[in-house]
C-alpha cells in the first residue's frame, strides 16, 4: 500500500472521479457509504445512542452530512452541527440540500455549544485532508469541547486539526479520537507514536481510488501489508538441500547473555537456513548445544565473551549483536568483521552501540547491510530527532549516506533503505515490547539474508514476518504473557502464509 500526501490524495480523489467518469459528489457519497457501513457493522441505533456529528465547511463535512443522513435513516437519534463560514464547498452544499426532514443541520456557536452526554457517539467530520494550518477560534473551541465531553469519538478520515503528512506547532488543537477512519490509505501521521493520543485506534475503508494513480504516485512511502509481500518469498524447491538454504553465521552472547544468543539461533534455525554455526564465547557452548542441537557451535577461546573472529569463508550471511559484550577484544572482532566480510551483514543491539562509539566503524559498513536499533540505538548513531517526522528525515539521510536498510524498530517498525524509501511495518503488537524480541528479529533477518533473498526482500519480510509470529503467539500467551520464546514458534506458520505458491 502506498502511503500519500495530503495534495497527492486530493489528486487522487480528481484521478478517480475523471477515470471512472463520476461526479465528484458521488465519490463522496461513496466514501461516506463506507463510512456508515464501518460504523453500523459495530454499533447499533440503540448502543450508539446520542449520535452528534460536527461537521466543517469542506468536503470532509460534506462527508459528515452524507454520514448523518444515512445514520438517521437506518434509525440512529442524529443531531448535526456545522461550522458557520464564508464559503462551502460544492459537495458539502449539496448535501446539506439532501439532509431529510426532520434533520436539519445546527449551525454552531461559541457561546451556545451542545451539551454532549457522556457515552454519546460523536463523529468528528470538522476537517480532513484540506486542513491548511492550526484550528483556531471557534473551530479551536469545538475541537477543545468535543476533547472535554466523554463521548466515544470517531473521526472521519482524520482526527480535525491533524496535518496529514508533516508536524505541527506544539499545543494544535486536535480531535482525540477513540477510532479513525480513514478513506483507502493511511495517513503518514497515524503510524508515528506522537500522533497516537488523537488518531486512536486507525482503519482504512476502501472507496475505490484509482489504482493507476497509486501506482505511479511520485513518494518513497509504503505501508508493507501481505500484498506488497507476494511474490518475494519463494516456495522451497523440491529437490534443495541444505547447501541451497544458504549457511549463516551468527555472533552472539556473553556471559550472562547467552539467552539472546540462544534466541537469535531459535529464530534463525525457524526461518529455513539451511545450516547455521553460532560463534558464542566458552560459557555459551553446552548452552547452545542442549537447547539448540540444529545449531553447530564454534566457541570462542575466551570463556566470557567473544575475542576472535572466526574463518568467514563458508557463510552466505552474517549476524551480529545480540547479547554482545562490549569488551575491547569484541570491538577488535567487530573492526575486524567489517573490513574483511564480502558476505551480508545484519548489525544489531551492541554492536550497534560500538559503530557508534567509533564512528569511523560505520564508514568500512558493507554496502547492503541490515541494521536493527531500536529509537534510541538509532539517536546514538545518527543524533537526536526533534520529532518522529524529523526522525523520519534522519533515517532517509542515514540510509543513503552508508548505504544501508535500517529496522527502526517499534510499532509500525520503519525501514530506511539506502535510495531513500520508507516502508513502515503493519504487523505485531504490543506484547511483543519484551527483552529478546530484537534477538530473534536479528536471527529471522540473518537467515533469510543467508538464503540469498536480496535485502530489501529480507528486511521487508523479516520484519513483517517477526510481527506477524508475535500476533500468531498473543492470540495463546496474551499481549502481557507473551516472550520472546513464544515467538520464535510461530515464525514458520508467519512465513509459511506469504510463501508464494506454485502457479497452476
Ligand atoms: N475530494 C474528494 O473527492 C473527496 C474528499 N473526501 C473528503 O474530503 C476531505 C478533504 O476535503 P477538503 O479538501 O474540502 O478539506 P477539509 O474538509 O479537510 O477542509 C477544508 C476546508 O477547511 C478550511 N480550512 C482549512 N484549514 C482550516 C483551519 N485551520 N481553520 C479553519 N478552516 C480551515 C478550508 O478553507 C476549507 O474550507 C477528506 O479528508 C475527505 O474526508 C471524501 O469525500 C472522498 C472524496
Ligand atoms: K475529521
Amino acid at each position: 500500500m502506498r502511503i500519500l500526501s495530503a495534495a497527492q490524495t486530493r489528486q487522487a480523489d480528481q484521478a478517480t472521479i475523471q477515470e471512472e467518469g463520476i461526479s465528484s459528489v458521488a465519490l463522496m457519497e461513496r466514501a461516506a457509504t463506507a463510512f456508515t457501513q464501518w460504523l453500523l457493522a459495530r454499533l447499533s441505533p440503540t448502543e450508539a445512542g446520542d449520535t452528534l456529528i460536527f461537521c466543517g465547511p469542506g468536503n470532509n463535512g460534506g462527508d459528515g452530512l452524507v454520514i448523518a443522513r444515512q445514520l438517521h435513516l437506518a434509525g440512529f437519534v442524529v443531531q448535526v452541527f456545522g461550522l458557520p463560514a464564508d464559503t462551502y464547498s460544492a459537495d458539502f452544499e449539496t448535501n446539506r440540500q439532501r439532509l431529510p426532514a426532520g434533520l436539519a443541520l445546527q449551525t454552531l456557536a461559541l457561546d451556545a455549544l451542545p451539551p454532549i452526554a457522556p457515552g454519546s457517539l460523536v463523529v468528528d467530520a470538522l476537517f480532513g485532508t484540506g486542513l491548511s494550518r492550526p484550528l483556531a477560534g471557534l473551530a479551536a473551541a469545538v475541537v477543545e469541547h468535543l476533547n472535554q465531553a466523554r463521548a466515544r469519538i470517531v473521526a472521519v478520515d482524520m482526527p480535525s486539526g491533524l496535518f496529514a503528512d508533516m508536524p505541527q506547532p506544539a499545543d494544535s488543537p486536535i480531535v482525540r479520537a477513540r477510532h479513525t477512519v480513514s478513506f483507502e490509505l493511511p495517513k503518514l501521521a497515524f503510524l508515528l507514536p506522537q500522533n497516537a493520543q488523537y488518531v486512536g485506534q486507525w482503519h482504512t475503508v476502501p472507496i475505490g481510488l484509482s489504482r493507476q494513480f497509486q501506482a505511479q504516485a511520485e513518494g518513497k512511502l509504503y505501508f508493507v501489508d501481505a500484498t506488497l509481500l507476494a511474490g518475494r518469498l519463494p516456495k522451497r524447491a523440491q529437490f534443495g538441500h541444505k547447501g541451497t538454504y544458504g549457511h549463516a553465521l551468527l555472533l552472539a552472547g556473553s556471559r550472562g547473555k547467552i539467552g539472546a544468543a540462544l534466541l537469535a539461533t531459535q529464530a534463525c534455525l525457524r526461518s529455513g537456513v539451511g545450516l547455521l554455526t553460532v560463534r558464542t564465547p566458552a560459557v555459551g557452548y553446552d548452552i547452545l548445544q542442549t537447547a539448540a542441537p540444529e545449531a553447530m557451535a564454534l566457541t570462542d577461546p575466551a570463556s566470557d565473551f567473544i575475542s576472535e573472529l572466526p574463518e568467514l569463508s563458508p557463510y552466505s550471511a552474517i549476524g551480529i549483536g545480540p547479547g554482545l559484550d562490549k569488551a575491547d577484544e569484541t570491538k577488535l572482532v567487530l573492526e575486524q568483521l567489517l573490513r574483511e566480510t564480502k558476505v551480508p551483514l545484519v548489525v544489531d543491539a551492541d554492536a550497534l552501540n560500538m559503530l557508534r562509539a567509533n564512528p569511523g566503524l560505520l564508514q568500512l559498513l558493507p554496502p547492503d547491510s541490515i541494521l536493527t536499533p531500536h529509537p534510541k540505538e538509532f539517536e546514538r548513531l545518527a543524533g537526536p530527532a526533534r520529532d518522529d517526522y524529523h526522525r523520519l528525515e534522519l533515517l532517509r539521510e542515514f540510509c543513503q549516506q552508508h548505504r544501508c536498510y535500517t529496522v527502526l524498530k517499534g510499532a509500525h517498525t520503519c525501514l530506511g533503505t539506502p535510495t531513500g524509501e520508507l516502508y513502515f511495518n503493519s504487523t505485531g503488537n504490543p506484547g511483543m515490547a519484551t527483552g529478546g524480541s530484537g534477538d530473534v528479529l536479528t536471527g529471522i533477518l540473518t537467515a533469510l539474508r543467508a538464503q540469498h533473498l536480496p535485502p530489501l526482500d529480507t528486511a521487508l519480510l523479516g520484519v513483517y514476518a517477526h510481527g506477524r509470529a508475535g500476533d500468531l503467539a498473543a492470540r495463546h500467551t496474551g499481549e502481557a504473557g507473551l516472550i520472546a520464546g513464544d515467538l520464535t514458534r510461530f515464525i514458520g506458520p508467519a512465513l509459511q502464509e506469504l510463501t508464494t505458491p506454485d502457479a497452476f
